[in-house]
């Protein structure tokens, strides 16, 4: 068996990603050969990516970048991210008071990027001093009214934008604060990975969003403009403002 720096060449790299939607621009061609015979793909939300991630159970995963610190050490792969320059509309607290009035702020459990961002923009943006509760569940989602505000991520988040009258976006709020865009989820692995791989990975990235419309077409129709938070909300290239945002973001943990 060939070794290469700890991967051989016959087994297949194990890639997590995202189950929302912020992602299938990414996976697009990572579900094409040449790349697709040499991975095997997990989905899930970025919560257990994390965890599966610390635990080995996979090489490399669109994680939350939060957790980079609690990992021995680690390699950002490649030139792509799930990140905003501006308003992301789907990383918001939703509300029916405004700011000041909030009591509560329930956080969401399926995120470890957003969590820490929303917990630092209540104490040093916003400055209030809200109950902070971690929710466990999705019945959180329900509990989202009168004084007690709630931070929602992917596509609940979208469905949520109709639902509230104040809505704060994280990565707008992060950008207000900071001039800098935001990093939620880039490509981390625990071990150094085969450089012929992960060009390989990255130009697969690329696909897709080389062709959205493509992307789109294979995505029912629903609640939110999907042209729109691809081109214009998300942002996917990990250039360096990004890098910068991520650092800042990192040093600030
Ligand atoms: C933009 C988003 O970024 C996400 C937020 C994450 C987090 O808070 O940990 C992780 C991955 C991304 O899916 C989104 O969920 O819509």
């Amino acid at each position: 068996m060939h070794k290469n720096k700890g991967f051989s060449v016959e087994e297949k790299i194990r890639v997590g990603i995202i189950n929302y939607l912020n992602t299938r621009p990414l996976l697009y061609g990572l579900q094409h050969p040449p790349i697709s015979k040499k991975i095997e793909l997990i989905e899930d939300v970025p919560a257990r990516l994390a965890a599966m991630l610390q635990s080995g159970q996979i090489d490399v995963g669109l994680v939350p970048v939060a957790i980079t610190k609690k990992l021995p050490q680690y390699f950002i792969n490649g030139n792509y991210c799930i990140g905003a320059i501006g308003d992301v509309a789907s990383v918001c607290v939703f509300s029916q008071v405004p700011l000041k009035e909030i009591k509560t702020i329930y956080l969401d459990y399926q995120s470890r990027s957003s969590v820490m961002l929303c917990r630092w923009l209540i104490k040093n943006h916003w400055k209030i001093d809200p109950e902070i509760i971690d929710a466990q569940n999705e019945s959180y989602i329900d509990a989202i009214k009168g004084a007690a505000a709630g931070l929602v991520i992917g596509d609940r988040a979208l469905q949520q934008r109709n639902r509230f009258e104040y809505i704060y976006d994280l990565a707008g709020e992060w950008k207000a604060s900071t001039g800098l865009p935001f990093v939620f989820a880039a490509w981390v692995s625990t071990k150094k990975l085969p450089e012929d791989f992960i060009a390989e990975f990255d130009t697969a990235n690329a696909l897709g969003l080389q062709q959205l419309d493509k992307v789109i077409a294979q995505i029912p129709e629903g609640i939110y403009d999907l042209k729109k938070y691809y081109s214009h909300d998300l942002s996917y290239t990990l250039d360096n403002e990004k890098r910068k945002g991520l650092e800042k973001f990192l040093a600030l943990l």
